[in-house]
């Protein structure tokens, strides 16, 4: 299905928050989280089920954000309950550029040869995936023979057993790979560390993320760091349904 087009208001409103209106970091890639909640904080109605919040215009936002990206990053749990695409379906502006998908798979559960996105590099609509897995797994074959026919690739990294440093692992090995920028997706486990990665330590860019005008109720999947965090450069936009809020994180906490 094609997308809706992209309300024009939206790019000079996105613009300060893209990783090309920022500094290149040298050792790790620019990171924006981007997900879509409902008004109770909730980015799917319970676990392992995917769940529409997003109206049709922020939808067209996403893939507009997957344009500006040279990755997309998902975690193992959002493969197994969405099975996406991760591909860029916005082509206005004669776009043709999709980001590299990853997907962080410590205990290699995901069978990737089965998947739709192993489809959608078949069909030419998306690149294959740097799937990060810890070094001690074993693989399937099947996956192992599949990615290397394809473009993609496992990238195996000290993922299970000191988990504080994974996120300095798996940024460099972005880095390492020509990974520059990336956008972060989900799902709620990765959402609560990386905002609650502690104060030390802020690996986030830019976050974006899209309000549904609805209530999942207690049973949905919720987002919430473990404690308080302020937010700077804040921004809101507001759409036909949806409002989206862009800011930054204190930079006194970044990396560099
Ligand atoms: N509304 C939205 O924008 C989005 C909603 N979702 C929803 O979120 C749900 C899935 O979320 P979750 O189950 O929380 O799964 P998840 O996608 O966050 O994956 C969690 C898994 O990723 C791996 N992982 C995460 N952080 C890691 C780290 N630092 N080191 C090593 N491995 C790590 C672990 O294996 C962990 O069990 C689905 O229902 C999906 O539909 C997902 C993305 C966006
Ligand atoms: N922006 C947004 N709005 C929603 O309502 C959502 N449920 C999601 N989910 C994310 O989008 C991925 C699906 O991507 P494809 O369309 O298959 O490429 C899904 O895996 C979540 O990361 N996003």
């Amino acid at each position: 299905m094609s997308l809706l087009p992209l309300p024009p208001s939206l790019i000079p409103f996105l613009e300060p928050y893209l990783p090309r209106s920022n500094l290149v970091l040298p050792n790790r890639p620019f990171v924006t989280l981007t997900y879509a909640q409902s008004l109770d904080s909730r980015i799917a109605a319970k676990p392992g089920a995917q769940t529409k919040i997003s109206h049709q215009e922020t939808k067209t936002m996403t893939h507009y954000l997957r344009s500006e990206h040279d990755g997309i990053m998902v975690g193992i749990g959002t493969v197994l309950a969405d099975d996406p695409k991760l591909n860029c379906r916005f082509v206005e502006n004669g776009n043709t550029h999709s980001p590299r998908p990853i997907v962080l798979d410590p205990y290699a559960k995901w069978t990737y040869h089965k998947s739709q996105l192993s489809e959608i590099y078949n069909i030419g609509q998306g690149l294959a995936p740097y799937i990060l897995v810890d070094e001690s797994v074993q693989l399937n074959p099947l996956d192992v023979a599949t990615l290397q026919q394809q473009d993609g690739k496992h990238i195996r990294l000290p993922l299970i057993k000191n988990r504080q440093q994974n996120w300095d692992y798996i940024l460099k090995a972005l880095v390492d790979n020509g990974i520059r920028s990336v956008m972060i997706e989900g799902g709620a486990v990765i959402i609560n560390e990386l905002l609650s990665y502690g104060a030390d330590n802020y690996i986030i860019d830019s976050l974006i993320v899209t309000i549904g005008p609805v209530f999942l109720g207690n049973q949905g999947v919720e987002v919430s760091p473990t404690s308080h965090v302020d937010l700077e450069d804040v921004k809101w936009w507001t759409g036909q349904q949806d409002s989206v809020l862009c800011a930054t994180v204190p930079k006194a906490f970044k990396l560099d």
